[in-house]
């Protein structure tokens, strides 16, 4: 059978100390466990910014407004095939506060690859790291 492919959009949220805001997947998600830049799937009709913008309000109860793509990448795991779009936002209202994530935190950019990203974001961590 062939897997489903699945649109995901990803924040990436920098703080004013140039650290960039790393969601931990809780242990009831898929992918437990796991860091990833905070989003969901995008919805039918939807276009990526609005997806990332809507997802963000839903999961961390703040506002961001969608800036520019950093980059995409197709990650096939054992069930779906996830296309992940990595998207650079800023912060326009309130804090982001882990609601269903169990975790998160603003790391430096030279740290973030000594953490577990989901395999589908070790390539958009490694151009967020050589950005600037
Ligand atoms: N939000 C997000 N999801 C990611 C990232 N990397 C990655 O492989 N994924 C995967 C995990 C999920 O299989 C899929 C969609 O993420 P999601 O956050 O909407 O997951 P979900 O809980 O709605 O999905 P589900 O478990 O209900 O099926 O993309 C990432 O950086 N951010």
């Amino acid at each position: 059978m062939n897997k489903k492919l699945v649109e995901v959009v990803a924040a990436v949220i920098e703080n004013e100390n140039n650290e960039i805001l790393c969601a931990l997947r809780s242990p009831i998600m898929t992918l437990p466990n796991m860091w990833e830049f905070p989003g969901g799937k995008v919805e039918e009709g939807e276009s990526l910014y609005t997806a990332i913008e809507r997802e963000i309000k839903e999961e961390l109860k703040c506002s961001i407004k969608a800036i520019e793509i950093i980059g995409e990448n197709r990650h096939e795991y054992e069930k779906i095939i996830v296309n992940l779009t990595a998207i650079k936002c800023n912060l326009v209202e309130g804090e982001p506060v882990a609601d269903e994530h169990s975790k998160l935190i603003y790391l430096n950019k030279e740290n973030l690859e000594s953490l577990v990203w989901a395999p589908a974001d070790i390539p958009l961590v490694k151009k967020v790291i050589n950005i600037k």
